[in-house]
């Protein structure tokens, strides 16, 4: 016999929005926010879904209850739902996947990659983000490669690298060499986390553009350079 489903540990659902980051960008998506992580990243911009301080606030739901909200946020019209968090591989989000796949739903997933799992396999697109110095976090290459394994089923895999500082960029280089076959995105690090402060958008350009004048004199021209698009529009607003 299955052993029973755990509740999954909901940090918010929210949507439909656009993905505001990396390959997916621009593209309209309902998020599913898992609650804990095993990292603690100096600069987390989503402390709600990692702090054990706001546990009270995540609920526990089934994967069919998950499914019935992102189906009611979008009008019952497939799209690719993002999962995220905190990281949202400390939990099992297999059964979700498959609910939603039998809709005609497609899946991505944001994850640090500490911690693999076999459900990597049944995603449309695998977010894979490293963290980098700045983050007082030391990724585990090992677990960061039985995650590529995994998601070797995925339709695409996409490394992600926050950069934060001239530190943080020759890491991601060396980090980017290593993995020379992944479609690779650098997105400059928000350092202004506050979700009831306002973010300058002319501060998002300024550390765009930081970044590219760093790329571009250095002649590399595999990575796509992109700010956090949901930052530049509503600053650190939740649920968007
Ligand atoms: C909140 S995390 C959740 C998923 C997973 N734990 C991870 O870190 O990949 C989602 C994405 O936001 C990025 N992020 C978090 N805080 C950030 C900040 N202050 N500035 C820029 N990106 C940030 C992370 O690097 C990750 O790519
Ligand atoms: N619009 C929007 N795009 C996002 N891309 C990654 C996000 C995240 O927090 O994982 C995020 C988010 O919270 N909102
Ligand atoms: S791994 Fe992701 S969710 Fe966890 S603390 Fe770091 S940025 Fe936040
Ligand atoms: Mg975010």
């Amino acid at each position: 016999m299955k052993p029973p489903e755990r509740p999954l540990r909901i940090a918010e659902i929210f949507g439909p929005t656009i993905q505001g980051e990396g390959a997916l960008i621009g593209q309209p998506t309902v998020f599913v926010r898992a609650g804990g992580c095993d990292y603690r990243c100096s600069w987390c911009d989503s402390m709600h879904a990692v702090d054990s301080a706001y546990r009270d606030s995540w609920a526990a739901m089934d994967a069919a209850q998950v499914w019935a909200r992102v189906r009611e946020l979008s009008g019952g019209r497939p799209l690719t739902v993002s999962i995220s968090g905190g990281n949202p591989a400390i939990q099992d989000f297999g059964p979700l996947i498959a609910m939603g796949r039998a809709e005609g739903y497609a899946f991505a997933l944001e994850t640090q990659g500490s911690i693999a799992r076999d459900w990597f396999a049944q995603l449309s697109v695998l977010v894979l983000s490293p963290k980098p110095p700045s983050s007082g976090e030391r990724p585990d290459w090992a677990a960061f490669d039985a995650c590529l394994a995994a998601g070797q089923g995925a339709g695409a895999v996409v490394l992600k690298i926050v950069v934060f500082d001239d530190a943080d960029y020759a890491w991601a280089r060396a980090v980017a060499d290593r993995y020379p076959g992944l479609d690779l995105v650098l997105q400059p690090g928000n350092p202004e986390v506050d979700p009831d402060l306002p973010v300058a958008a002319q501060d998002v350009a300024d550390r765009l553009l930081w970044l590219v004048d760093k790329v571009m004199a250095e002649g590399w021209f595999r990575p796509r350079l992109l700010p956090q698009l949901h930052v530049l529009l509503w600053g650190n607003k939740r649920g968007v």
